[in-house]
């Protein structure tokens, strides 16, 4: 995947797998080209060059519909300026299920109910969007991505806005559906975070992959310190086993 623009070369050559039915943390140094991966991956953004293959389609030459039922997306800071509720909002997950003149389902309403709940957003279903505050905003996105029910899942930094309970229940459900067989790329500033809950990782800095695998072998202190200038130390867990990283200045 290659994007340029002004004569700059953004997401450069850029050549990485999200493995079917686990979850891929996508990580690099501000403005290392996550969030333009991510427009890339889903269209949004044309890419010069690239394709993105799923379950051995080329995802980018579906049609929107067609491709809507296989991806979900989950934007960072995605407006909610819209005139609509929770609910409605939850519903537009719905719409690249059903036919274009048919209404909500009774299907459909039970596939939000469960998202809602999923997301712990039942109680505000019937509140406006715009007045939600940052986090409940977020979770709500998350909500509508799951009632699309989709094969795979990116998003662009979930758990901005989020507090640290919020921020594990995100993680947590992120888990969940890779365990249930989503395939989710999910970009993420908190190492931490990634270290804790992803099964494979990849790292981008200047628009290019420097590193990618399984995250025991790619959250190191080799790849790390380089890559952010810091000093990375790695421990284990005493409970999970996991990798939990901590970081000092040079
Ligand atoms: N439309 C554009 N025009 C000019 N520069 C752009 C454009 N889109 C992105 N960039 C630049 O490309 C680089 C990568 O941006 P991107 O938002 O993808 O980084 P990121 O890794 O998601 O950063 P962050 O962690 O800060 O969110 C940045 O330097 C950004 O300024």
């Amino acid at each position: 995947m290659t994007w340029s623009v002004d004569g700059r070369t953004i997401v450069d050559g850029v050549d990485c797998t999200a493995p079917v039915g686990a979850l891929t943390g996508l990580v690099g140094p501000n403005g290392s080209g996550k969030s333009t991966l991510l427009r890339l991956l889903t269209g949004v953004l044309g890419a010069d060059a690239g394709e993105v293959g799923f379950g051995g389609v080329d995802l980018l030459g579906l049609r929107r519909r067609e491709r809507a039922r296989q991806l979900a997306v989950v934007e960072q800071d995605a407006s909610a300026e819209l005139p609509l509720t929770v609910l409605d909002a939850v519903l537009l997950g719905r719409i690249p299920h059903r036919s274009l003149l048919a209404g909500d389902s009774a299907t459909d309403h039970a596939i939000a109910d469960d998202a809602l709940a999923r997301t712990r957003m039942t109680a505000f279903a019937d509140r406006a969007l715009a007045s939600l505050s940052g986090g409940e905003r977020q979770r709500v996105h998350m909500a509508r991505a799951l009632a699309q029910q989709p094969r795979l899942l990116l998003l662009d930094e979930p758990t901005n806005h989020l507090d640290i309970s919020a921020q594990l229940e995100t993680v947590a459900l992120l888990r969940e559906l890779a365990d249930e067989g989503v395939t989710v790329l999910a970009a993420l500033h908190d190492l931490t975070l990634a270290a804790s809950v992803c099964d494979h990782v990849v790292v981008l800095a200047g628009g290019r992959v420097v590193a990618a695998g399984p995250v025991e072998e790619v959250l190191v202190p080799e790849v790390l310190d380089e890559v952010y200038g810091v000093r990375c130390t790695v421990l284990t867990h005493p409970e999970t086993g996991r990798p939990v990283l901590s970081f000092a200045l040079v």
